[in-house]
């Protein structure tokens, strides 16, 4: 039986890494890039087939900063096929970041430097925004759209003797202190994307309390620091080309520096190949890269507890409702101005 992999954000990065491995695994899985640029899809798309030409690899169009899009996404995906094998959650955004210079001072001559360097504490801070959906569009992006994501493909997802698996990409930059329940959309703060990030940890606890007995397992992975777009956004390109060099060096003090887009990938690819019952729920796996370049997977604890993944769980279900609520306001609107401009043609 031929599987189906469902690939978000995969059109450059950690997902497009991805995409190419998992080809490499199996040339019979059928492959959907669910991406919000069709043109930088199709690109994609074209670069899977050059090097595995027989392949299947489906284009979605899925901008997961918009429920509407979502909804219309899974509406597709539903159409599509009968089964999602993996869905994996890697979609992200980062936007308008920004460095703290002093604080990365005094971090290199601490006894913290190898933990700034790997979770980058203390360091980053982001300028969040409202979207369309007057939603965080941090947020929205890197949770809540995957959220509705899987509410929608829940049909497909939670079937009676198949296991699928559900896959977020979260981050070492997630923290218990970043986050908070009585703000789950990280409005009144300055991380936003280590908030988000802590979030799907949580939300990945919850699914698995929820709907393991269905038949959905889900897992979170690390991909360590990877250079892709998100990453060269945060600092300017010539800076990056300077530092690399030192980059290569802090390798051999850290394997969480796995550099390549291919050795991020190294935990999203090692889930592939597990039986979901050998997998830890409350485990967040770490793509490593030793200082000679060998690629492994490390399963660590994550700082997560039932009770605040349960009421995150409950907000989010709370938020789902609302924001349906106000798309079928906003539709009949639309609907009754369209008959009323009918009527006066
Ligand atoms: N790079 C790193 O060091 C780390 C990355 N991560 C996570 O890895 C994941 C992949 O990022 P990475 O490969 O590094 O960066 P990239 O910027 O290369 O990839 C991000 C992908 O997400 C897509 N995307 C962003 N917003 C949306 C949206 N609204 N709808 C659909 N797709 C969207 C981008 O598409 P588009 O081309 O349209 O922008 C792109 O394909 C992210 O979740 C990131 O947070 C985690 C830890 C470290
Ligand atoms: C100011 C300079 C001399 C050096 C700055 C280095 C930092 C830019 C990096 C140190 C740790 C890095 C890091 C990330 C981005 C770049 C650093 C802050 C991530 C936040 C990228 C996205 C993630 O999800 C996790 C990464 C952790 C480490």
């Amino acid at each position: 039986m031929e599987r189906v992999v469902v690939v978000t954000g995969a059109n450059s990065g950690i997902g497009l890494a991805l995409c190419e491995r998992l080809l490499c695994e199996d040339g019979q899985l059928r492959l959907c890039l669910a991406c919000r640029n069709m043109q930088r899809a199709e690109a994609a798309r074209s670069a899977l087939l050059t090097s595995h030409p027989d392949a299947r690899v489906d284009l979605l169009h899925l901008d997961v900063g918009s429920v509407q899009s979502v909804l219309a996404a899974a509406q597709e995906i539903k159409a599509r096929y009968r089964r999602v094998d993996f869905l994996y959650l890697n979609a992200g955004i980062m936007p308008n970041p920004h460095v703290d210079i002093r604080a990365f001072f005094k971090g290199l001559f601490s006894r913290n430097v190898i933990n700034m360097f790997s979770t980058a504490e203390g360091l980053l801070t982001q300028q969040d925004r409202l979207n369309a959906d007057g939603l965080q569009e941090v947020f929205a992006t890197n949770l809540f759209g995957h959220f509705i994501l899987i509410r929608e493909l829940e049909p497909l997802l939670c079937q009676a003797d198949l296991t699928s698996h559900v896959v977020w990409t979260s981050s070492s930059n997630a923290r218990r202190s970043a986050f908070s329940i009585q703000d789950i959309q990280h409005r009144n703060g300055v991380e936003p994307y280590s908030s988000s990030k802590y979030a799907s940890d949580l939300l990945s606890l919850a699914l698995n309390r929820h709907k393991n007995s269905q038949g959905l397992v889900s897992s979170v992975i690390c991909p360590g620091l990877v250079m892709t777009n998100l990453t060269y956004g945060i600092l300017p390109s010539f800076f990056w080309t300077l530092i690399m060099p030192i980059m290569y060096l802090i390798r051999i003090f850290t394997n969480t520096f796995t550099l390549t887009p291919h050795n991020g990938a190294e935990a999203l690819h090692w889930l592939f190949l597990q039986k979901p019952e050998s997998l830890d729920a409350r485990a967040k796996y770490h793509s490593q890269t030793s200082g000679l370049g060998r690629n492994y997977t490390q399963p660590r604890q994550m700082d997560v507890d039932s009770e605040t993944c349960e009421a995150l769980f409950s907000k989010l279900l709370d938020l789902e409702k609302v924001v349906r609520r106000k798309l079928s306001e906003k539709q009949a609107e639309n609907d009754a101005h369209q008959k009323y401009l009918s009527e006066v043609e």
